[in-house]
Formats: structure tokens, sequence, C-alpha cells
């Protein structure tokens, strides 16, 4: 199943060219039909007892339009819908004006502000959706700041109309240094999904997200430059295994880094490589260190400057630190023909020297980068804060720096890769917000890269798996409280043999 991103200007145009075929407002009601019958399924089965109402929020603009088509729908289907219209200077367009009557003359209460006791068993969003112009304020313009305020103390589902009222829908950033955006339980997306509800501050406002074509076809839509990964981007890369093999057939991974006081962070990378399926993992050590891993006795130890880098795959960064050996090590990985994960301080190594940086533009076997927002911001000389204000157009300018594929980490993972393609990672959760989770994704892009998986499919799927067994482990209750990179590996195996096992039919 292919999951596009469409950008605002994208939208604008499916947009455009739909509304060019049909009598003026069919989109608004198809919009406001769709997302009526989501709230109905919200509110689920109504009996005397729970009939409480439905507060619908319309703003200024034709997203308050297709909120004033819902509550005439929930009017229309017998459902209490109250609207609190918040419609500002301008005049409405004519779609939502003819909404605004159209809800007038049903059954809809309107009020003016919120009622400080209001129990209510459903919040419709409808204030803004990708026309939002700029951050959320008070006083003049309608209190719109307060009232999305206001909503954080309520109980019930929100459910926001196309966008959480608020939130840029390119970028998942909340518009404005210090703005404020819906929280919502559940977003119905219309005309294409968008970046901005899966990666940032995205998830956290948007909640489950349902896209909703409004039967627009597919001659209306453009190509996307984004979209949302899933297990079948990776799935031709999923070989179950064959009788006659042995380890030498699942490749060599050896993990470089481990400076003094960091020697934990290579072992974590290579234990993720070890149960990700790569027949050997080595553990290259910069400083003198453990002689082996009670844990996974399977993983060898080695000083890293006695260590032949030729004929495995490479992770280099993990606890590596900054030393002149260091630079030396990443200077000889980046020079070889070894496929390579560059992570942690391998990366802070790179943003601080030309001479490295041409030297990884410069490869010609596969490579991934694999940032955190800080990392990434040291990279292109930024700060993380403008790195994430748009996660997007930052992983594609260091793919196109770097010359390599690069996975910027953090809730909504972002591959790029430098002709500009991107895909956003749908799982994992909170509980990978912990010391060395970043170490065993490393490991487990390794072990892909390892056993033949291409730069861009290591990277999806690496970001895919980890995330999906950080999900695998809070549903067994293992976090998202307390989880700790350690648990990961294991997890990621159970995932991993899973989507093999799936693949086969
Ligand atoms: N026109 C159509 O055919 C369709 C439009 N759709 C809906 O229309 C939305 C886009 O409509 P609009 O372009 O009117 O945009 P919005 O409804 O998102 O908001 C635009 C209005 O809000 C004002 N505004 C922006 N930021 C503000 C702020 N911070 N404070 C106060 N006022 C602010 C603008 O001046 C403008 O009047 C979509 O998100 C979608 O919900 C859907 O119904 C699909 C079809
Ligand atoms: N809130 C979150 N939601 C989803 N994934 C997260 C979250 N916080 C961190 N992660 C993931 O956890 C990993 C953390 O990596 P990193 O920041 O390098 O930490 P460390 O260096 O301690 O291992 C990354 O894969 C990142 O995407
Ligand atoms: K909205």
């Amino acid at each position: 199943m292919d999951n596009p991103l469409y950008t605002v200007a994208q939208i604008r145009a499916i947009e455009q060219s739909a509304y060019a075929t049909l009598p003026p407002g069919t989109l608004m009601q198809r919009a406001g039909r769709a997302a009526a019958r989501f709230a109905m399924e919200l509110l689920g089965e109504r009996t005397p007892g729970n009939s409480r109402p439905v507060l619908v929020l319309a703003g200024p603009g034709n997203n308050g339009g297709d909120a004033l088509e819902v509550a005439a729908n929930l009017a229309d289907a017998g459902i209490d819908a109250t609207v609190l219209h918040l419609p500002g200077r301008q005049d409405a367009s004519e779609e939502t004006a003819t909404a605004h009557e159209r809800a007038r003359d049903g059954t809809v209460g309107f009020i003016d502000m919120l009622p400080p006791d209001g129990d209510w068993g459903l919040v419709v969003d409808g204030l803004f959706g990708i026309g939002l112009a700029r951050p959320l304020e008070g006083a003049l313009e309608g209190d719109y700041r307060d009232l999305v305020a206001a909503l954080e103390a309520l109980r019930c589902p929100i459910l926001a109309l196309d966008v959480p009222s608020g939130l840029d829908a390119d970028t998942g950033a909340v518009v404005g240094p210090d703005g404020i955006a819906v929280r919502a339980t559940h977003t119905i997306t219309f005309l294409g999904d968008k970046p901005g509800l899966h990666t940032a501050a995205g998830r956290d406002h948007a909640g489950q997200v349902r896209v909703e074509m409004l039967e627009v076809g597919p001659e209306h839509l453009p190509a996307a430059g984004a979209r949302l990964g899933s297990a079948e981007l990776f799935a031709r890369c999923l070989a179950p295994r064959r009788h006659d093999t042995h380890k030498g057939s699942y490749g060599d991974v050896a993990v470089i880094g481990g400076a003094h006081g960091m020697l934990g962070a290579p072992v974590l990378a290579a234990r993720g490589a070890l149960l990700g399926g790569a027949g050997r993992v080595f553990v290259a050590m910069l400083d003198a260190g453990p002689g082996y891993d009670s844990v996974q006795p399977e993983l060898m130890f080695r000083n890293a400057d006695d260590l032949d880098l030729d004929g495995r795959t490479l992770v280099i960064g993990p606890g590596m630190g900054g030393s002149a050996g260091a630079m030396r090590l990443l200077a000889k990985a980046l020079d070889g023909n070894s496929p390579l994960v560059v992570d942690a301080d391998a990366i802070n190594l790179i943003g601080a020297s030309p001479d490295l940086l041409g030297r990884l533009a410069g490869r010609r076997a596969p490579t991934v980068l694999t940032p955190h927002p800080l990392e990434g911001a040291r990279l292109l000389g930024m700060t993380a804060g403008v790195v994430q204000a748009d996660r997007l157009a930052s992983a594609r300018e260091m793919a196109v720096r770097t010359q390599a594929t690069v996975l910027l980490k953090g809730s909504g993972t972002v591959m790029a890769r430098p002709d500009g393609a991107v895909v956003i990672n749908p799982t994992g959760n909170a509980g990978l917000a912990t010391a060395g989770s970043g170490d065993v994704l490393a490991g487990i892009c390794g072990t892909l890269l390892a056993q033949g998986w291409p730069a861009w499919e290591a990277a999806i799927g690496a970001a895919w798996i980890h995330g999906a067994a950080a999900d695998l482990l809070v549903a067994h209750g293992i976090g998202p409280v307390g989880m700790t990179a350690g648990e990961l590996p294991a997890a990621a195996r159970a995932v991993l043999n899973m989507l093999v096992q799936e693949s086969l039919g």
C-alpha cells in the first residue's frame, strides 16, 4: 500500500483540480458527511443515559465551513450538536456561508463562549486547517488561544478536521515561537495525508489519522515527494533463510566506538546487530574495554586499531568520542569500500571537519547517517531548534550535503535520500526516549546492510523494526515508562522474524 504525503501546496493543487470538475460546495459537503460519520463512530452507541452533546468549534475559513457541515449532518442524524463559531473579521467563502445557513436552519445550537461546566461527548475541531497563517492568539481575532488551552482540561475525544488547529501540516511544528495547537485524539484529513501529522509534534497533536479522499480520483493527484513508511517498502529484502547456508552467508558487522566511559554504547549496537541476524559481530573498542560481553558472549572484542575494516559492514560512532584516534579511524572507514553506518560522535566529527565531509560525500559504498536532531544540527551548522522546525527539509539538506541516506531520529523519524525522496517512519513510541536506544538502531541498520539490503531499504527497515520492537514491548507492559535499550534487540528480533514469516504469505 502506497501512503503518499502531500505538501499544503500540493493539497491546494488537488483541491483546485477537483473543484474545477464539481459543483461549488461539493468537497466541503463531502468532508462534512465523512467527518460526521467518523464522529458518530467515536460517539459509539447512543443510549438515553449516554447522549452527551457534541461541541463543534468552527473557525473563520473553510475549515470552519467543514465544521458547520459536520454540525448540520450530526443534527440531521438526531445528535445534539452545539457550535462555537469564531468567524473572524473577514467575509466567509461562499461555501462556508452556505454551510453556516444550513446549520442555522437546522436544530444546531450556537454559543459564543465555552461554558465552564460543559460535559461533551466529543469535540470537533474545525478552527483552522491548512490555511493557518500565524500562531493562534487571543484578544482581537477571537480567543483562539484560550479556547485551545481550555480543551486540555476536557476528558472526551477530540476529532480534528483536516489538521489539528495550530499545527503546521507541512512540518509538524506548532506554529509560533510560543504557539499552541489542539491535541486531538483523532484526525480526519482531507484530499491526502500530510507529513506534519506524522513527525515532530504531529503525532502528539493528530492522534489516530484517517485519510478521506472525498471521492477525488487518482487523475487529480500529483507525484508525492514523501510517503509514510510501511513494511511493504522493504518487503523485497525480507528473504527467508535457506538451509544450505553458514555464518558467512549473513555478513560481518564491526561496531567501532567505545572511548573511555562510553563502552556500553558499541556493545548495545553490537547486540542489535547480532540479534538482527548478522553472521558474525565484532566490537572494536578505542579504549581498553571488557574482553567479552557476558550477556552476549557471541560478540568478538577487538582493539579498533588492529581491526581489518575490509569485507565487513561498519557501524562507526557509538561512544567513540572525538579523539585524534577516533578521527583517524573515521577517515579510514570513510575512505574504504565497506557498507557504513555513521552514528553519534562520528557525525559530530564530520560536522566539524570539511575534510571528513568531503570523504563522506565521495563514498560509493552504501552509507547511512543516523543523526539525532542535535547531531544533525552540527552537520548543518545550525541549532537543533532550526532542524526540528522543518525535519523533512533538514533531512533532505543533510542527504544532499553528505550524498548519503539520512535517518533523522526522533518522533516520526525521517529518512531522506540525496534525490529528495523522503519516508516518515510510523512506528515507535516515547519509551525509546532513553539512553542507548539510538545505539541499538545503528546496530540494526548495520545488520541489514551486512545482509545485503540497499542503504535506503536498510534505513527504512531499521527505523520501522526498531519502532515496532518498542511498540511490542509496550504491548507486553515493558514501557513506555522504564523501557531500556538493552530490551530492544530481542524484541527487534521477534519483529524481524514475524515480518519474514508474513512475507512467505
Ligand atoms: N475549499 C474546498 O474546496 C475545501 C476546503 N477544505 C477545508 O478548508 C480548509 C482550508 O480552508 P482555508 O483556506 O479557508 O483555511 P482555514 O480554514 O484553515 O483558515 C483560513 C482563515 O483563517 C484565517 N487565519 C489564519 N491563521 C489565523 C490565526 N492564527 N488567527 C486568526 N485567523 C487566522 C485566515 O485569514 C483565513 O480567514 C482545509 O483545511 C479543509 O478543512 C475541505 O473542505 C476540502 C474542500
Ligand atoms: N519520543 C520518541 N518517540 C519515538 N521515538 C523516539 C522518541 N525519543 C527517541 N526516540 C528514538 O529513540 C532513539 C534515540 O536515539 P538517540 O537520541 O541517538 O539516543 P542514544 O544516543 O542515547 O542512543 C532514536 O531511534 C529515536 O528516533
Ligand atoms: K482543524
